[in-house]
């Protein structure tokens, strides 16, 4: 089916973004990422250490998938840090698209708000695709759309928990009042039923790590998750049914029954 998800033009047919990170091996990342059919991929410079990720057995495996990269400013903490290391992602990614995370809280791993919206304001005047990692705030995310970043990442609960949406209402607010903005989940989906429930929302896609790498099977996981994430989309499309404080019968009992309208 043609899809009409697109990150600053670049057109992409599954709206499940996975990152590359904690898997068991690199077979397995590269199984994972397979089975999804997901067609980008988030890494970063500095988390892949390559001793940690089976050196250039990691590189290979993912340049053998030929997906759009994303690279990360995972684990910057100033905006020279995120502007520097989006720089050298830019030269040995060869790609614009960078996924800007500054962190403000070492703990929960919450974006840094005001340091995003100038770290983002000095990557977009340098050229660069803009995605940032924000937490579900309304008034910080459309600062960053009016800016000029297309896609945002609002988080739905601090990344690698686990803890699904913590704030559906947040969610909510951010795809009612920003319908133009491509709105993609980050960080914090368990299960594949989060990534269902923010499809149905009407978000326009899903990034997610911790859950597909550290399950006990990644690539089923990963299966599972592309599943979650159409059916979703497909249901969000569908409209669903408005909710209601009362039982309402689906099975009528109005009228009689047609054996016994035979019978009289
Ligand atoms: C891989 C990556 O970019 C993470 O920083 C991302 O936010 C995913 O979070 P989870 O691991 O919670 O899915």
């Amino acid at each position: 089916m043609h899809s009409d998800f697109n990150i600053y033009g670049t057109q992409l047919n599954s709206r499940l973004i996975l990152g590359s990170a904690l898997y068991p091996s690199p077979a397995l990342m590269q199984q994972a990422l397979q089975q999804s059919g997901c067609e980008a991929v988030t890494l970063s410079l500095r988390r892949q250490a390559p001793e940690q990720q089976g050196g250039e057995q990691f590189w290979q495996l993912i340049r053998e998938l030929k997906l759009q990269l994303l690279p990360n400013t995972a684990g910057c903490h100033s905006v020279q840090q995120a502007v520097t290391l989006a720089q050298m992602s830019r030269e040995i990614f060869q790609t614009n698209w960078i996924k800007l995370e500054l962190i403000g809280d070492d703990y929960n791993l919450q974006p840094e708000p005001m340091l995003l919206l100038q770290a983002a304001e000095h990557l977009l005047a340098d050229g660069f695709e803009v995605l940032p990692y924000c937490t579900d705030d309304l008034v910080l995310c459309k600062r960053l759309y009016e800016l000029g970043c297309k896609v945002l990442m609002p988080w739905a609960a601090p990344i690698g928990s686990g803890l699904g949406v913590l704030n559906p209402y947040a969610l909510r607010t951010l795809r009612e009042r920003l319908p133009d903005a491509t709105l993609i989940v980050d960080a914090g989906l368990g299960v594949p039923s989060h990534a269902c429930q923010v499809m149905e929302m009407g978000f326009d896609g899903v990034l997610l790590n911790s859950a597909v790498a550290l399950a006990k099977d990644p690539v089923l996981m990963a299966l599972a998750f592309s599943q979650a994430v159409a059916a979703g989309r497909s249901a969000f499309l569908a409209g669903a049914m408005p909710k209601q404080d009362f039982a309402s019968p689906s099975t009528p009992v109005l009228g009689m029954p047609f054996w016994l309208q035979e019978a009289l």
